[in-house]
């Protein structure tokens, strides 16, 4: 569905007194997250609602001290929320976010329901901050590895305009969910004591091995995954016509991601002034030693705010291409934490000053 024509207008901005917040998807690796993080950043919440399926319902979660009881999403869940974060996956928030913003709450949906509705703004705070503000209740956090690659490629863009992408990831079983980093730990046990190991919710054991990513594939030999990476970079960035080619694999990595990025410029671009760039970047670090060969690894990053980036260099098949390396925390900057950067500028608008090269 399109959520223009059928949700009313909800205030663009919330309100900057303590907010009511529900967690759609609070059991999940995300969902626990996403408590870790409005504790940590001090957010201010007059009440946390924790939702899940009836699975979990009736779990209690500790959160500041305080017992919570896991409640089951259903019609009366969002009674008197100003906030819901969702993170329970796409058909939930179909269903779900609709009903949210009829009682009156901003969703900022983590699925990937309704990133591609022209009506519903993909934000990542550092690159368009901006679009954040033209919602009309319903607000899409970006797919990871999509948010990961436009915290480099904007302040890069904003500089020399980008022709061409090429990008390859080695994505953490945390993309997959709480259950594939059990099942990555327990395989790797297993392996380690000489068994065979058989995954369930993987499609391959990770376990000391890679696969192609396990989205669904498409005709065009793409995964989903892979396809996202191209529409909502464009999207994000404002660049419809941005040239953007991935191929996403697994790795046994447990919640960073990591990305070897091609950029091709319309024209040189000194990999001085592009490290320079990138080392000023908003949600970006510098980690980048030619001599000692230390560049980002998942390690740096694990439980950690920014995206490391480094190995800048010149693409020596391309005078007007740069390559370069990253790395990020998937739960953290990947989901939950943009997630919550989203809610807090339209809580404090004025946090919103000069985009780094995005849409609005
Ligand atoms: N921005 C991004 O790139 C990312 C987005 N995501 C999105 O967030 C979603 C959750 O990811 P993640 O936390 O890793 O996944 P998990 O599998 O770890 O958690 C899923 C959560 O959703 C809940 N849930 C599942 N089904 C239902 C249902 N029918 N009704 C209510 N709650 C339900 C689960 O509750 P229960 O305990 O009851 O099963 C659990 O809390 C993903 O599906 C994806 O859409 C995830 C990672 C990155
Ligand atoms: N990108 C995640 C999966 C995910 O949750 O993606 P999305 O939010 O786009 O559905 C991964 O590493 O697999």
């Amino acid at each position: 569905m399109t959520v223009s024509a059928t949700l009313p207008s909800p205030p663009r901005h919330l309100p900057s007194r303590p907010l009511r917040i529900a967690i759609l998807g609070a059991t999940g690796a995300v969902g626990q997250e996403l408590l870790v993080l409005l504790h940590e950043r001090g957010f201010p919440v007059a009440e946390l609602r924790p939702l899940a399926s009836p699975r979990s319902a009736g779990q209690d979660l500790e959160w500041q001290g305080e017992r919570l009881r896991v409640q089951p999403v259903g019609a009366d869940a969002f009674e008197g929320i100003d906030l819901v974060l969702a993170s329970a996956g796409g058909s939930v928030s179909r269903q779900w976010a609709p009903v949210a913003t009829a009682a009156g709450a901003v969703v900022i949906d983590n699925s990937s329901a309704f990133r591609m509705d022209p009506a519903v703004p993909l934000v990542v705070p550092e690159v368009n901050p901006q679009a954040a503000f033209a919602h009309s209740g319903i607000l899409a956090n970006p797919n990871c590895t999509t948010i990961l690659l436009t915290l480099a490629l904007a302040p890069l863009a904003a500089r020399r305009p980008i022709r061409r992408v090429v990008v390859s990831t080695y994505q953490s079983a945390s993309g997959a969910g709480a259950r594939a980093m059990e099942e990555l730990r327990d395989l790797s046990r297993t392996v380690l004591d000489g068994g065979e190991p058989v995954s369930t919710v993987l499609p391959h054991s990770l376990a000391f091995n890679l696969f192609l990513h396990n989205s669904p594939l498409q005709p065009s030999g793409y995964c989903e995954e892979e396809l996202k990476m191209l529409h909502e970079t464009r999207k994000i960035m404002g660049l419809p016509d941005l040239r953007l080619t991935a191929t996403c694999v697994r790795v046994p990595v447990l919640r960073a991601h990591s990305e070897a990025v091609n950029i091709e410029f319309e024209e040189p671009f000194p990999v001085m002034e592009a490290r320079e760039l990138l080392a000023a970047a908003p949600g970006v670090e510098l980690i980048e030693n030619f001599e000692t060969n230390r560049f980002p690894m998942p390690t740096d990053v694990t439980g950690r705010d920014p995206v490391a980036v480094g190995r800048i260099r010149q693409d020596l098949s391309d005078p007007r291409a740069l390559e370069l390396w990253l790395c990020g925390d998937q739960i953290r900057k990947g989901a939950a934490l943009n997630a919550i950067q989203i809610a807090e500028l339209l809580r404090d608008p004025a946090a919103a000053d000069a985009p780094a090269g995005g849409a609005v």
